[in-house]
């Protein structure tokens, strides 16, 4: 159990799931879809979006590639997790980040055959695509991975 930290990393995952699955369904019941609520000025509004496709629209409408695609990588990921974050603290936070943005947008796609969005950033002029906390516990698990791989850990198990 302390290795894999199998416990704690599930809640982490839980709360993750749980926060995407809530924003969404706040947006999708109490917001109008193109409707937008500045936050912050210009630079984040809430705006009620959907998507049937990946990032920037890609594979628009193609469910069943989305749901092969996601159950490959949630396998994937949970086999990861055996072989390689073993006593790895970072490692296991990152794959948990993955798979709890992985389901979240999988429920979704079961669900409705597209995903919610909401989060709308103005970043330096160039108008970021729409995007959810799934997408956002993906990117940044994707990073968390990358950091370990290739700055601290070097992939070895650290102690
Ligand atoms: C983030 C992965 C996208 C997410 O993948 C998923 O679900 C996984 C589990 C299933 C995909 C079929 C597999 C990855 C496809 C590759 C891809 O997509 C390239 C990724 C680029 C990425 C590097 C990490 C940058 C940034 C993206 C965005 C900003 O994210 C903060 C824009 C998000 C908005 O376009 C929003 O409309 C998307 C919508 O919510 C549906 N989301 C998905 O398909």
């Amino acid at each position: 159990m302390k290795q894999y930290r199998i416990l704690p990393m599930a809640i982490v995952g839980i709360i993750v799931l749980a926060i995407d699955q809530l924003t969404k369904f706040l947006v999708a019941t109490q917001m109008s879809l193109g409707e937008s609520i500045p936050v912050i000025g210009e630079y984040l509004k809430i705006t009620s979006h959907r998507n049937s496709g990946a990032a920037w629209g890609m594979f628009e409408g193609r469910m069943l590639f989305f749901y092969i695609i996601t159950v490959a990588v949630l396998v994937f990921l949970i086999y990861f997790y055996k072989t390689e974050a073993k006593n790895n603290l970072l490692m296991q936070v990152g794959i948990t980040l993955l798979m709890a943005g992985a389901l979240g947008n999988f429920i979704d796609r079961l669900l409705f055959q597209e995903v919610v969005d909401f989060v709308d950033v103005l970043i330096i002029n160039y108008d970021f695509p729409i995007f959810n906390v799934a997408d956002s516990a993906l990117t940044v698990g994707v990073i968390i991975l990358l950091i370990e791989v290739f700055i601290t850990g070097r992939g070895k198990n650290k102690k």
